[in-house]
């Protein structure tokens, strides 16, 4: 068996990627945003604040005949960008491409921090972390991917991001046409609850490849490349405008600017990451200073191969394996 569902940029910086998701008896349909880098289903709910609710789309347990209360139980999640949700939990079905999970824990929210209430496009997150990530008190809950996982044809999934384009993620099954290069494979460590992998070294522009170890996570939940500054350095020093603008927390440039490409070498592949997606948006609607696609991760603790460089691949999840494949696309 196998599922197949389309991801949609969430605006023109490609900031966040949303997919459909079918939950409870008849479907409530909800656009959730699958996170690689946690572990935990959540949702708005007709248990979340009238007024954090307004304009999301809501799951109500109470309209599904599959909800069942998994009474005693709650969570509470904090993220990277300091936005946090919590609440309790229900189990229902969930289907994703039209691969159902029967028991699914559905986390539902009575508490979103104002990011998510703002952040009005997605209605939850689906975690595609590994299970150790899970946030349920007091027993820890297992994601869809690792309830599906067993009976899915091959323990995976892919995830085919693309920039203001439809892309997929796919359960159980590797579509090699999505790809232009051979699937480089390296270790997964999910010790963490991250993809957590190790690349070999980069360029700027079409350099060669130094060896350099860069650890980090793959992760479909962020939306930048975050990687140490002397990386970040010895990218923006062949960029003529670049600089670092204290308001926006970042390097920006002018529009106008070629940016050269970046490239990191995983699993004994190349993946160079083109200018053009290096290249998020301008700071402002109309300005024609942009802000980077790459930036330092010296102030998080970790590096995080977010959107910007998965756009650039079709990467492969391999639970199954432990590992991570990475193919040019
Ligand atoms: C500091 C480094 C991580 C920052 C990362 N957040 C991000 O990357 C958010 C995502 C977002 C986009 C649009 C609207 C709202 C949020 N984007 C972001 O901070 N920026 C600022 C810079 O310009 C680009 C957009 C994060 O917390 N990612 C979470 C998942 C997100 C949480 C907020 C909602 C969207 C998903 C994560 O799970 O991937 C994590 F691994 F980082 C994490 O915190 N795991 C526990």
């Amino acid at each position: 068996q196998t599922g197949s569902a389309n991801t949609n940029p969430s605006d023109s910086a490609d900031d966040e990627y949303i997919t459909s998701v079918s939950i409870g008896t008849p479907a409530q349909v909800l656009p959730l945003d699958f996170d690689t880098g946690s572990s935990d289903l959540w949702v708005f709910s007709s248990e979340t604040p009238k007024s954090s609710a307004s304009g999301h789309v809501t799951y109500s347990p109470s309209k599904s005949s599959t909800a069942k209360k998994l009474s005693g139980s709650t969570w509470s999640i904090e993220y990277g960008d300091k936005s946090s949700s919590s609440g309790d939990v229900y189990t229902d079905i969930v289907t994703i491409g039209g691969f159902s999970v029967k028991t699914q824990a559905v986390e539902s929210a009575t508490k979103v921090s104002t990011q998510f209430v703002q952040d009005t496009v997605i209605s939850g997150l689906v975690g595609l972390g590994f299970d150790v990530g899970n946030q349920v008190s007091p027993r820890p809950q297992k994601t869809w991917f690792s309830n599906a996982a067993s009976s899915l044809a091959e323990p995976l999934f892919t995830a085919d991001l693309r920039h203001q384009e439809t892309g997929s993620y796919n359960f159980g099954f590797i579509d090699t046409s999505l790809a232009k290069g051979t699937i480089g494979y390296t270790p997964a460590d999910g010790s963490e609850g991250y993809w957590g992998f190790t690349a070999t070294g980069y360029s700027v522009g079409g350099a060669k490849l130094n060896r350099n170890s860069i650890t980090g996570i793959a992760d479909t939940g962020t939306t930048l490349l975050l990687l140490p500054d002397n990386i970040v350095d010895a990218y923006y020093n062949n960029v003529e405008s670049a600089e670092y603008d204290d308001s926006q927390e970042g390097v920006v440039f002018d529009c106008s600017e070629d940016l050269p490409s970046f490239s990191f070498g995983v699993g004994g592949q190349t993946i160079t990451i083109s200018g053009d997606l290096l290249n998020l948006t301008p700071i402002e609607e109309g300005s024609s200073t942009c802000f980077g696609g790459l930036q330092s991760s010296a102030d998080i603790g970790i590096n995080i191969f977010g959107d910007v460089a998965l756009k650039a691949a079709l990467v492969v999840f391999d639970l199954g394996n432990e590992r991570l494949g990475w193919a040019q696309k």
